[in-house]
C-alpha cells in the first residue's frame, strides 16, 4: 500500500536530510505506529505519502503508484484515498459535527442522498450519534477529534494517516480513539500513526517504525515505543 525506495528529503540546500535513505513497506490493513524524537522526520514521511512533499531522491509508491510520475491532476484522486488526522483538529467551527463531516463529501461531488445516509452511519460509528447538531466548540477534545476521523473516514480511504491524532488529550480519551482507529484498521484501511505517545504504543503492541534523525532504526512487529526495552 506504501513504499518507499532509498526515500531522501532534503529540504533546504546544505540542511541535514529530514529523511535520509528510508526504505520500508506497509502493507494492505496494516497498523504501523512511527516514533521518534521530535524533528526525526516523522511529518515529513506522512507528507510524501499525501505528495504534499516530494522526495529529493528515492520512490514513494502509494497504492500501487508510483508519486513521481504521477501528474498533478491525478493528486486530488490519490487524496481521496488518504484520509488524514492530525493533532490540531481543524473542524469548521461555524458548522455543525453533521456539516463538518458532510462537507468532505460536498466538495468531491457526492451526491445529497449519499451524504444523507452516509453521515449518520459513520458519526455512530465514532460514538457521536446524537451529537450532530452541536458545533465543534459545544465538544470535548475527545469528541472532536472522533468528527475529525469521521471526516478522515467517510470516504472510506484506503490508508489512514494520522499525525499525533492524542497529542492534546489526557490518556483515558486518547485510549478511546485508539480503539477507534483500531477499529477503522479492522475494517481493512492501512494505518498509519506518528505518536510520542509511549503508553498507547505499548498498550497497542503493533508494528513500530522508529527514526532517529531522519533514519530508520528500528522496524519491529509488535513493538514498543522505546528501543531500549
Ligand atoms: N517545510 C519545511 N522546511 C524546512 N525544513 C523542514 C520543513 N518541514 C520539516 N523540516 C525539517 O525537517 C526535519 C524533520 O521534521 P519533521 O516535521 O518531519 O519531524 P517530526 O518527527 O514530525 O517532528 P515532530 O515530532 O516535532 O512533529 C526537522 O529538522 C525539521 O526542522
Amino acid at each position: 500500500m506504501i513504499r518507499f525506495e532509498n526515500v531522501t528529503k532534503v529540504y533546504a540546500r546544505g540542511a541535514r536530510p529530514a529523511l535520509d535513505q528510508v526504505s520500508v513497506e506497509v502493507e494492505r490493513g496494516e497498523f504501523v505506529f512511527l516514533v521518534g524524537a521530535s524533528g526525526s522526520g516523522k511529518s515529513t514521511f506522512l507528507e510524501l505519502v499525501m505528495r504534499e512533499e516530494r522526495p529529493t531522491g528515492g520512490r514513494v509508491y502509494v497504492a500501487g503508484r508510483d508519486l513521481a510520475t504521477l501528474s498533478t491532476w491525478k493528486v486530488p484522486h490519490l487524496r481521496r484515498q488518504i484520509g488524514a488526522v492530525f493533532q490540531d483538529i481543524r473542524l469548521l467551527p461555524n458548522k455543525s459535527v453533521f456539516e463538518n463531516v458532510a462537507f468532505a463529501l460536498q466538495v468531491i461531488g457526492k451526491p445529497r442522498h449519499h451524504i444523507m445516509t452516509t453521515v449518520p452511519d459513520v458519526l455512530d460509528m465514532v460514538g457521536l450519534a446524537g451529537k450532530e447538531k452541536r458545533r465543534p466548540h459545544e465538544l470535548s477534545g475527545g469528541e472532536q477529534q472522533r468528527v475529525a476521523i469521521a471526516r478522515a473516514f467517510v470516504n472510506r480511504p484506503s490508508i489512514l494517516l494520522a499525525d499525533e491524532p492524542t497529542g492534546n488529550l489526557d490518556p483515558t480519551t486518547s485510549l478511546g480513539i485508539m480503539r477507534l482507529l483500531d477499529r477503522i484498521n479492522r475494517t481493512g484501511t492501512t494505518v498509519v500513526m506518528a505518536t510520542h505517545d509511549d503508553e498507547i504504543v505499548d498498550q497497542m503492541r503493533k508494528r513500530v517504525i522508529e527514526l532517529s534523525a531522519g533514519e530508520m532504526v528500528r522496524d519491529q512487529s509488535r513493538g514498543v515505543y522505546g528501543s531500549a526495552r
